[in-house]
């Protein structure tokens, strides 16, 4: 079987001494596991700089959906690509929730993050009151739909139950199963699926050992060294 992933989101975190001290350990600990970590932009090359003997990857947390034009603020995935970014997370939750983007957007970023030769991690996720309404499958169904007709291999999609997010409440192997295999038959077998909400290092093992987990997306536990060599170790 391939190497699961464990992606770092580092979310509105970090500063040069924060990237420094952590990524420095992270390219110091020679992880097996196939890694990256979502850095906010402005540290994208110095964490390139840091873990650039290492197979660690680098990505983005977000991307325009413009290439280029009087868009201020935005920044665009040949720009990422241009830095050394490698990957780039797209339609996440916090963004989706917070910043209202759509699924619509989201399609639109993730094909212009692939024509970049970025890696995408796409996240599609319910809420809490949509899952207890019964509807957690036709709402990732519904987000999925953006992703018809791309190539496999070039992006992996993470399922983030928002309740999960930051809460520390972890899904059960028993709600997260049966949603990667919906995101795999829906799309492709081959589709990588990784989860993320709560995912630390003493609860890693477990979540990677359920079935149709190809890895996870790690937020909170990625700001600490050891939380997240531990996730990575975890890693089969
Ligand atoms: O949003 C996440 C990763 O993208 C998950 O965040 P936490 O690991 O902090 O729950």
């Amino acid at each position: 079987m391939a190497k699961q992933m464990v992606i770092g989101n580092w979310k509105l975190h970090g500063s040069i001494g924060q990237i420094k001290s952590v990524l420095g350990e992270v390219a110091q600990a020679r992880l097996a596991a196939n890694v990256g970590v979502c850095v906010p932009a402005p540290y994208i090359m110095l964490a390139k700089q840091i873990l650039q003997h290492t197979h660690v990857q680098c990505g983005a947390q977000d991307v325009s959906q413009y290439h280029i034009g009087p868009y201020t603020g935005e920044i665009s995935s040949g720009m990422l690509a241009d830095v050394g970014c490698e990957m780039v997370i797209i339609g996440h939750s916090e963004r989706r929730r917070l910043f209202g983007e759509t699924t619509e957007q989201a399609g639109v970023k993730l094909r212009s993050a692939l024509d970049a030769g970025l890696f995408g991690v796409y996240c599609v996720g319910e809420s809490a009151e949509e899952r207890r309404q019964g509807n957690a499958e036709k709402v990732v169904a519904a987000q999925l739909e953006v992703l018809r007709g791309l190539p496999m291999g070039l992006f992996a999609v993470a399922y983030e139950p928002s309740w999960a997010v930051g809460s520390g409440v972890v899904a059960s192997g028993e709600q997260i199963s049966p949603m990667h295999a919906l995101i795999k038959e829906k799309l492709d077998d081959r589709v990588k699926v990784l989860y993320g909400g709560s995912v630390k290092s003493g609860n890693a093992a477990e979540i990677l050992a359920v079935d149709y987990v190809d890895g996870v997306l790690v937020g909170g536990a990625a700001l600490s060294a050891f939380e997240f060599v531990g996730i990575c170790q975890a890693a089969r």
